[in-house]
């Protein structure tokens, strides 16, 4: 397979719905861009109480008694837009300001006037007693939430947790930190979440995924103004996105597809590397063997004829026939591990071939840093990258997207971290998988993805093309079989039936264009 540009193709392609922009890109760009359009920011901010407040009557029609709870900024300004616009279509509307209206400026003291003269209702400053309405509205804080949440919002957010009722965020879920992640010390837990202008990274990814709910952008009619103006940090993407894989030549054989050497597999720990060299074969790589303790052999042998086999006798001669290398599933930490360790890096530093680290390989890698190459995928989950950083699994989480950019510059490699909206950076670049679900928070999950993206690395994809390609097929293929039957119950073996028909089915669809 020619070298393929996964990475080019998804950045040609790139939706505006699709790129992911710094908060305070958002903040300098939308008042030059509404201006492009021939707009106010006030009138920026009554499209954007407009987009709330039909998003919510689409989305729950049947609530008609909402509480709307203003904060100081902005993002309260929409609140009070939304609240005007409900009263104005005869719903039942409470406004909690956590700002007395004196102390309102700009737009949102302007929203605030509109409401009042539209309502003829004061706000309450107080939190609302024995409320017992149906929809709560979180205007509280938006993209510009400095530091840790400090009171009255604090509070605010703690009350509307304790809530039963359906929650819509304005932007974000208030106490978000729209870059990085970071909710210190709460945020608002969210039913719906309708982002303005343009996404930002935090609900896209770790925690802020199940914060945000069900994310809607509402572009607010200025996305080709704002998209000239101002400069993506990443960009989300999924498997419809992927690019078409070069049909094979038709005279191929075996040999052309790659030979996959997949180490791993300590002693009682047979089904990782079995998980990954299936996975690596379903992923059309054309030879896969797997180095494992001699008790192990029978076991792979009885279950997958194709696979070759071999044992840490063999290592040496196998890492000469490979293409590419796996290294980690199921290794292990122990004296045997570090050994078959240091052995395939020593050969890998003299003879630079594709390279993926997983799972205990991590940790060894952590134990003693080196600097790898681009062609070279580190796949960790957070307390592996925590390993490998050096730091808690609570500071990975806080900010994602650096973690997972600091690995890859630390170790020149390509870093995929996984969790809820796996990141994939080369350290520059950075892309973040909208698929997945917490059905593939299970055992053997992350030896089928780096066995796919293993698979594609020795059928000629670069690193980061091969991570980007493999993390979205594998979210896919979880996502289809979680449509079917659910969350729950989902074996990482579930996905083989699901690859062919994944990275082929881009093939067939393309080809019949
Ligand atoms: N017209 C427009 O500009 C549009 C803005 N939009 C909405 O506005 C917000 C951004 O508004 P901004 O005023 O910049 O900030 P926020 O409303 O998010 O909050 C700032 C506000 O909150 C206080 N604050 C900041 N940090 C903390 C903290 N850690 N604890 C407590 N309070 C905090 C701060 O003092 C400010 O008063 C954006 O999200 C949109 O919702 C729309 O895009 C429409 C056009
Ligand atoms: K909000």
């Amino acid at each position: 397979m020619t070298t393929y540009e996964v990475r080019a193709a998804l950045k040609n392609h790139a939706r505006l719905s699709q790129l992911i922009y710094p908060a305070q890109q958002v903040r300098a760009q939308e008042q030059a861009a509404a201006e492009a359009c021939g707009l106010s920011l006030y009138q920026l901010m009554e499209l954007a109480g407009q987009a709330v407040f039909e998003h919510i009557q689409v989305t729950y029609p049947d609530k008609r008694h909402w509480l709307v709870c203003c904060g100081k900024g902005n993002n309260g300004g929409d609140g009070w837009v939304v609240a005007r616009l409900a009263h104005q279509q005869g719903l039942r509307v409470e406004v909690w300001t956590l700002c007395p209206p004196e102390q309102l400026r700009g737009d949102a003291a302007q929203a605030y006037r509109n409401y009042l003269a539209a309502s003829g209702t004061a706000p309450q400053i107080a939190a609302p007693q024995h409320w017992r309405g149906e929809l709560i509205v979180d205007a509280i804080l938006g993209n510009n939430v400095q530091g840790p949440v400090r009171e009255p919002q604090l509070s605010a957010i703690n009350w509307i947790n304790q809530q039963t009722e359906k929650v819509v965020s304005i932007d974000l879920p208030s106490g978000l930190a729209a870059d990085s992640g970071a909710t210190v010390p709460v945020a608002i837990q969210a039913d719906s979440t309708i982002t303005l202008v343009a996404h930002k990274l935090a609900p896209l990814t770790g925690a802020g995924r199940q914060l945000a709910g069900q994310i809607t952008l509402a572009s607010l009619t200025i996305q080709d103004a704002f998209a000239r103006l101002a400069a993506p940090v990443a960009q989300h993407f999924n498997w419809r996105d992927l690019p078409i894989l070069p049909a094979r030549s038709r005279h191929a054989h075996k040999g052309n597809h790659g030979h996959l050497l997949c180490v791993g597999s300590h002693r009682g720990m047979p089904g990782a590397l079995a998980l990954s060299g299936e996975a690596a074969l379903r992923s059309g790589a054309g030879l896969v063997k797997l180095d494992s303790v001699a008790e192990h052999l029978p076991i792979y042998a009885s279950r997958r004829a194709e696979w070759l086999l071999g044992t840490e006798q063999d290592l040496s001669q196998d890492l000469s026939w490979m293409s590419t290398l796996l290294l980690g599933p199921g290794l292990g930490q122990s004296d045997w591990s570090s050994k078959l360790f240091e052995q395939c890096l020593q050969f890998i530093t003299r003879n630079p071939l594709p390279l993926l680290i997983d799972a205990d390989g991590l940790n060894l890698l952590a134990d003693s840093p080196q600097t790898l190459s681009h062609d070279c995928v580190l796949t960790p989950h957070p307390k592996e990258a925590a390993r490998l950083l050096g730091c808690s699994v609570a500071q990975i989480e806080r900010d994602r997207l650096q973690a997972a950019i600091n690995i890859a510059r630390k170790y020149q490699a390509i870093c995929l971290l996984k969790g809820a909206g796996t990141i994939i950076t080369d350290g520059d670049q950075h892309f973040v998988c909208a698929g997945g679900n917490p059905g593939m928070a299970v055992a053997g999950m992350g030896d089928v993805l780096s066995g796919i993206i293993a698979g594609l690395m020795a059928q000629g994809l670069t690193a980061f093309d091969a991570a980007l390609f493999g993390c979205a097929v594998h979210a896919e293929a979880a996502d289809r079989i979680a449509r079917n039957r659910g969350e729950r119950g989902i074996l990482a073996a579930d996905l083989f039936d699901q690859l062919p028909v994944l990275i082929n089915h881009a093939v067939t669809t393309h080809t019949s264009q």
